[in-house]
This record gives C-alpha cells, sequence and structure tokens, in this order.
C-alpha cells in the first residue's frame, strides 16, 4: 500500500531545484531555500536582511519594483522574468512566480534560473538581427554600428570595435567607440595591439584585472593601456580571421566572462559572414564601374559621368571638353617585352595622366589602351589643348619597372561640347577622329615612340637593362 499522506520533513523545500524566497513589505529577503546559493552566488544566511532591488541588474530596478507593487496589491505574477546580478560578478536571468501572503505580510516566491533557456534565445535573436541588417546595410560603414546595438542586447558593451585585416596585414577600424561610449577613428595603441594580436593569432582574448598578471609579457604593457574589462574575439574566416571584434568596459559599466566569450565568439562568425557578403557586393560594385587594372572608371562609368554632364551643360548654358587618348604602338609592348610589361605600361600611365587633371575630372579607361578625360570645367579647346600638351608631356619621361624602360606616346584628339557635338556619341567619334588624325601625323612625320633600344638607341625607345 502507497503512502496515504506526508508531512514533509525540515529542510524538504531545500531538495528543490528552483529558490524559494519570501521578501518583506520594505523588500528584503526573510527567507531563502537553499538553491539560492546555485543560483545566486550567496548562501541564504548572506542574504537574508538584504534588499532584493540590489541584487536586480540596474537595467531591471524600474521594471522589477512595478511588478512587486502589482504583487502586493493582489495581482500574482506568473512568468515574470529579469536579470540579477550573482556573487560573482555574472548575470543570471531569473523566471518568477510571486503570489502576496496577506496573512504573513510577504511576498512568497519560486525562482528558476532560465539564463540557458535566455541565451538561446538571445542568439538566435542575434543571429537573425545580424542577418536582417547585413541586408539593409549599404555598406560597411552603415553595418557596423547595428552590430554594435544587437551584440549590446546580448551583453554589456559600452565599448566596441570592429577591426579588419586588409591584403597587406594592416588592421582598419570601420567602427570604434570606447569604454565610455565615445567615438574615436581608431582604440590607443596598446588595444589596437590586442586587436591586432587577436586577428593575427585567430584566438579570442579576455582581460580583466585579475586576468591581467597571467597575460604573456609582450601584451601585458598592451594590455595596461586599455580599458580594464576587454575581450576580444577574432572574427572567422575560411583563411583564417579577417579581424577582430571587441567589446570594452569600465568597472561600473561591464564585466566580462567566459560564457560572454562563448557568446561574442558565436556573433562574431554571424558578423564575419555579414562582412564578408557585404565587402563581396561592394567589390562586384566596384568591379561594374572600375577598370580593374588601372582602377580608373570603366566605359560604362565614362558614359554615366558624360550624360550627367551633357545634362549639366544643357541646363546651365555652359560647355566642357572631352580629350581621347591611344597610346602608340602599344602592341609592340606586349609583342617585344610581354604582356605582364604591357599591364605596368597601362597601370603607370594612367596614374600620369590622372595627375595631370584636377579631383573634378573623370580619366577613364575603355579599351585596352584607350583612355578618356571629361574635363567638366573646360569648356575652350584652347584650354583643352593645353591639358593635352600636359598630358603628352609627362608620357615624356621613360616608364621604369623591374629593369625595363620604356618610352611610350599617346595620340590625343579633342572635342568641345557643344562647339564638335549635341550628344556622347557625336562627341566621342569626333574626338577619336581627332585623335587618329594627329596618329597618322606623328607616323608620317616618322617618330614611332616604342621601338627597341636595339633600333634606335638615341631615342630609348625600349630599354631592357636587366638583359
Ligand atoms: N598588356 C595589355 N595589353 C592589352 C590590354 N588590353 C588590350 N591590350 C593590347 O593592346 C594592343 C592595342 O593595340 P592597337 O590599339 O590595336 O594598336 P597599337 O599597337 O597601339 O597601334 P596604334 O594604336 O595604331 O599606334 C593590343 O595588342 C591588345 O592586345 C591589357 O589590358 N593589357
Amino acid at each position: 500500500m502507497g503512502i496515504t499522506s506526508f508531512t514533509p520533513p525540515a529542510g524538504f523545500i531545500d531538495l528543490l531545484n528552483d529558490a524559494v524566497c519570501a521578501v518583506d513589505v520594505d523588500g528584503r529577503f526573510v527567507y531563502l531555500s537553499a538553491a539560492c546559493e546555485r543560483i545566486f552566488g550567496y548562501t541564504p544566511e548572506e542574504l537574508v536582511g538584504t534588499a532584493m532591488i540590489e541584487l536586480v541588474a540596474p537595467e531591471h530596478r524600474a521594471r522589477t519594483l512595478a511588478a512587486a507593487a502589482d504583487v502586493m496589491a493582489g495581482a500574482a505574477q506568473h512568468n515574470f522574468e529579469n536579470c540579477y546580478m550573482r556573487k560573482d560578478g555574472r548575470r543570471v536571468d531569473i523566471m518568477w512566480s510571486v503570489r502576496w501572503s496577506e496573512t504573513d505580510q510577504l511576498r512568497v516566491a519560486v525562482a528558476r534560473d532560465v539564463t540557458a533557456r535566455k541565451r538561446g534565445e538571445s542568439m538566435r535573436a542575434a543571429m537573425y538581427a545580424i542577418s536582417e541588417a547585413a541586408h539593409a546595410a549599404k555598406d560597411l560603414v552603415s553595418l557596423c554600428p547595428l552590430i554594435h546595438r544587437i551584440v549590446n542586447e546580448l551583453l554589456p558593451a559600452p565599448g566596441f570595435a570592429i577591426a579588419l585585416r586588409d591584403e597587406l596585414d594592416q588592421l582598419s577600424f570601420p567602427y570604434n567607440v570606447d569604454e565610455h561610449g565615445r567615438p574615436a577613428a581608431a582604440p590607443l595603441p596598446g588595444a589596437g595591439a590586442l586587436c591586432a594580436h587577436v586577428a593575427q593569432v585567430a584566438r579570442p582574448l579576455l582581460l580583466t584585472p585579475e586576468t591581467l598578471p597571467l597575460l604573456p609579457a609582450e601584451l601585458r604593457e598592451a594590455a595596461r593601456s586599455a580599458a580594464p574589462y576587454w575581450l576580444g574575439v577574432p572574427l572567422p574566416a575560411s583563411g583564417g580571421a579577417i579581424g577582430a571584434l571587441v567589446v570594452s568596459g569600465s568597472p561600473e559599466s561591464a564585466y566580462f566572462t567566459d560564457e560572454d566569450k562563448e557568446l561574442l565568439q558565436f556573433v562574431s562568425g554571424q558578423v564575419a559572414t555579414a562582412i564578408e557578403r557585404l565587402r563581396l557586393h561592394e567589390q562586384l560594385h566596384y568591379l561594374a564601374q572600375y577598370d580593374a587594372l588601372t582602377r580608373l572608371p570603366n566605359r560604362q562609368l565614362f558614359h554615366d559621368r558624360l550624360d550627367s554632364a551633357l545634362a549639366r551643360a544643357a541646363r546651365n548654358g555652359t560647355g566642357f571638353s572631352l580629350l581621347y587618348l591611344d597610346l602608340d604602338k602599344f602592341k609592340l609592348v606586349n609583342d617585344v617585352h610581354g604582356h605582364a610589361a604591357g599591364d605596368l605600361l597601362l597601370h603607370q600611365m594612367a596614374q600620369r595622366i590622372t595627375q595631370c587633371v584636377r579631383e573634378e575630372d573623370t580619366v577613364a579607361r575603355i579599351g585596352g589602351d584607350e583612355f578618356v578625360v571629361l574635363l567638366e570645367s573646360v569648356a575652350q579647346t584652347d584650354d583643352a589643348a593645353r591639358v593635352a600638351a600636359k598630358i603628352a608631356l609627362a608620357m615624356d619621361e621613360p616608364f621604369r619597372f623591374g629593369n625595363l624602360c620604356l618610352d611610350a606616346r599617346v595620340s590625343i584628339g579633342i572635342a568641345a561640347y557643344p562647339r564638335h557635338g549635341g550628344n556622347a556619341q557625336q562627341l566621342l567619334k569626333h574626338a577619336d577622329e581627332a585623335m587618329y588624325g594627329n596618329k597618322k601625323r606623328a607616323r608620317a612625320e616618322g617618330s614611332d615612340p616604342i621601338v627597341p633600344l636595339e633600333a634606335d638607341p638615341a631615342v630609348v625607345g625600349v630599354n631592357d637593362t636587366g638583359a
């Protein structure tokens, strides 16, 4: 026969996994069961007599006091959730079931530790939010503050930085806010060195005043000038870390633990994916508009700019000029010195042409060895001719790369709006024909600029000094 009635022995409630608590009208603990030590880190004896609200995380205090007032007014709470600060400084999420005992003038409550469940929920929410942010943000600059906000929901992150490595292993900071919440272009050198370390070794680094003395000597000095609470995790990618994600705080604002480290590592995986996706997108956008070899605007972008210039000039009744440039005998460079030398020549040419014009002008590469320059503020052909002469002069200096030294010359044609045409096609045709006329003339005069040195050493045509 089974037991028909049972009187719990003393200490029976201490067997429960959840903590049973009683709080008086002044909000002080008067009773706690043994489970409170596992949940809050304090023994029942340590907590009896202390004000419950002092243990509540600061940002949850107002809400908690309001809920306590409701309970005392007779409205029992069943699933009230808030966050407490444990004795060891960690945060613990609690779900409360509370009611008011009129007879005892006490709030009687059961506290359940729901940290693990909340953590899972927060991670899922963060994952979703980061992926949303990655789609919503148009570039890295707008993505970074969104990520800061998302991380701040997961763990206190008054200071936050995103560090990215470039191809030359240099670190840049698209986002950096110090531990006092102040934006700065980059962290202080010490913190910067820690970021570089995390990115390089692709391992997390958790710093607190307690762990500081345990650091390797080379990092200890850097760590001294970083925030007292500093947590950096790598941004993982297939070929190693692409950078680091950092949260930092002062003793009043943040305290990071191994759990925070794991949380931030999870987030950093999502952030790295988002950054890589955005970078790829930016790269594709760039390649659609710029020439990969010379990094000049390509034909597509040039036409967009030319259309804008035409619309502006028509609206304002102003003029502008176009230069059409074609390298003379470029094929010879490829044939004699190889395609790589040809590439280098095109690259250097692009730089020289750009140096001859103003910031607001557009230098574009529209074909193999064909360039155009849109001189928006040059209405007179005489002035355009002066720019063309300047470019021709800039080409006089031999081009040097490695042990190669090449002379190169360009033929240039000019077209002015509205004198030589009212649309893009007419203007380009005119400039191209003018260029071709000049090329023919130069050829007739016999001044072939790119010729092997052996053919005419005095002219210093193609000089392969390493041969
Ligand atoms: N290295 C290199 N060569 C290129 C590139 N694009 C086109 N070319 C080459 O550029 C050369 C262009 O030659 P053309 O414009 O036909 O003739 P050219 O030798 O410059 O002669 P003229 O213009 O008549 O003086 C060809 O040999 C192309 O193969 C490139 O990106 N890199």
